[in-house]
Parts: structure tokens; sequence; C-alpha cells
């Protein structure tokens, strides 16, 4: 198998309040970012990484994590836009043509493990799309505007969904044209491919692969990474 990761970078990090993107500060000494990209960098079947960040960081990224870390992956940067969606196209049109399947990772998301992505590059090889999730633990309900319930679904059917998200290359590539020509925005890449009307499949992920949202996060990626 030939496969692209894309790791996506270009966020500004608002809600972890902190004056530096979330993706460059550290947990035990390395930037969130290389712990993001090395899961990638062990994997064969993948051959190139591209590393979406912004106009503004390029020069960063390159100097404290590219340089300064050994990859054993060529490592491309291309700059991102304004929402996810954006910085995730700029990505996957930016990934080698002979590549026929794209991992698309947040870079925001450090303790994913390379079995894990390698589950995921497998089952997209055989469904074309899918995301990896988690079962949810808590009961979900869904509010009103003033926060009155409205109902309950059954969390049997829920699942709380992750990065990466893997897909045959040509397919996620035509779910963004068709997302951008709509104007639609999703908060994730499987989504855009459900419109089209594919099915997705949900890969059974880890509970660990937490994305570094608010300062908790930080503390609970530091400890898990020191088990
Ligand atoms: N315009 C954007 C927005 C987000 N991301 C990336 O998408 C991932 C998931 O997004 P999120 O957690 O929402 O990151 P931020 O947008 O940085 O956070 P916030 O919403 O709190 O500003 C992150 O790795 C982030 O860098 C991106 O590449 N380009
Ligand atoms: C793609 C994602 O990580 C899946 O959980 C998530 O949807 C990103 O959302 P955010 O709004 O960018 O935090």
């Amino acid at each position: 198998m030939n496969a692209s990761a894309v790791v996506v970078a270009a966020g500004k990090g608002i809600r972890m309040g902190h004056t530096v993107n979330k993706v460059y500060l550290t947990i035990a000494g390395k930037p969130v970012l290389y712990y993001s990209l090395k899961a990638f960098d062990e994997i064969d079947w993948i051959k190139e990484i591209v590393v979406v960040v912004s106009k503004e960081e390029m020069e960063y990224c390159q100097e404290n994590v590219v340089k300064k870390y050994i990859f054993k992956k060529p490592i491309k940067l291309v700059e991102g836009g304004s929402e996810r969606q954006y910085s995730v196209y700029n990505g996957i049109t930016n990934t080698k043509v002979d590549c026929e399947i794209i991992a698309i990772h947040d870079g925001a998301r450090p303790l994913i493990e390379k079995e894990t992505v390698i589950k995921a590059l497998k089952e997209a090889y055989l469904h074309k799309a899918v995301a990896l999730g988690v079962p949810v633990k808590d009961t979900i309900k869904v509010v009103d505007g003033k926060n009155f319930i409205l109902n309950t679904p059954d969390r049997k059917y829920l699942w709380a969904i992750q990065t990466p998200q893997v897909f045959e290359r040509n397919l996620i590539i035509k779910a963004h044209q068709k997302a951008l020509e709509d104007g639609f925005l999703g908060t994730d890449d499987t989504i855009l491919v459900e419109r089209l009307g594919y099915n997705v499949k949900v890969v059974e992920g880890d509970y660990r692969n937490i994305k570094i949202t608010t300062p908790e996060d930080l503390i609970v990626a530091e400890a898990f990474l020191k088990k």
C-alpha cells in the first residue's frame, strides 16, 4: 500500500487560551506536533507526511519540529486555511498522486499509536473511508437553545469520532471539492464523504487518543505518555 499522511496543525488553539499554538506546546519536553507525526513516520506504508501549518508559523515549524527531530519520511509543509476543512483540503491536494490512500490526522492528537494507524489503514484499503472512534461512556442528551433536554439517543449507537480518518485519495478529494462547491463546512472529514452517499466505517480506536483542546488535556496527555 502507498499512503500519504496529512497532519493538520494550522489552527489557533483558542480554547487552549495560550499565546502559542497548542501544537507547539510541549509534553515531556517535546512539542505536541512531534508526537502526532511520529506514529506515521514509523509506518512503511506511509510514503510522505504533509503537515499543514499557518503561513506565520511555517518557519517556526520547520526549525522547531521538522529540523529539530529525526524523521525518516519526507515532510512537506503546506499552508493552512481559515477553517480546519480548508487546511485539510490544501493538505490532501498536495499529496503525491501515486499514493492511493490518505490518512488525515489532527496535529493536536499526539497520543496516536502506530498499531492503531495500521488498523485504520488496512480497513480503509477494504472500505474506502474509515474513521477511528470509541464508544461514548457518558449518556448523551440533545438539548434546545435553553439547555432543556429534547431527547436521549440510544448510547449503543453513539461513538466519539477521532482521527486519523483514512480515505481513498480520489474519494476524499472529490468529497472536499463537492463541499466547497456547496459551501458546506463540516467538523470532520467523514461527513463530507457521507454527503456523497458513501458508507463510512468506524474502526475502534483508543480512549487515550485525545485531542489537546483545553489546558487540562495537556496534563492528561503527559500522564498517559509517562505510562
Ligand atoms: N484552520 C484550521 C483549524 C484547525 N486546524 C487543525 O485541526 C486540528 C483540530 O482542530 P482544533 O482542535 O479545533 O484546533 P484549533 O482550531 O487550533 O483549536 P480552537 O478551535 O480551540 O481554536 C488541530 O490540529 C488544528 O491545528 C487547522 O489545521 N486549520
Ligand atoms: C476531526 C475531529 O478531531 C474529530 O473528532 C474533530 O471533529 C475536530 O473538531 P474541532 O472543532 O476542530 O475541534
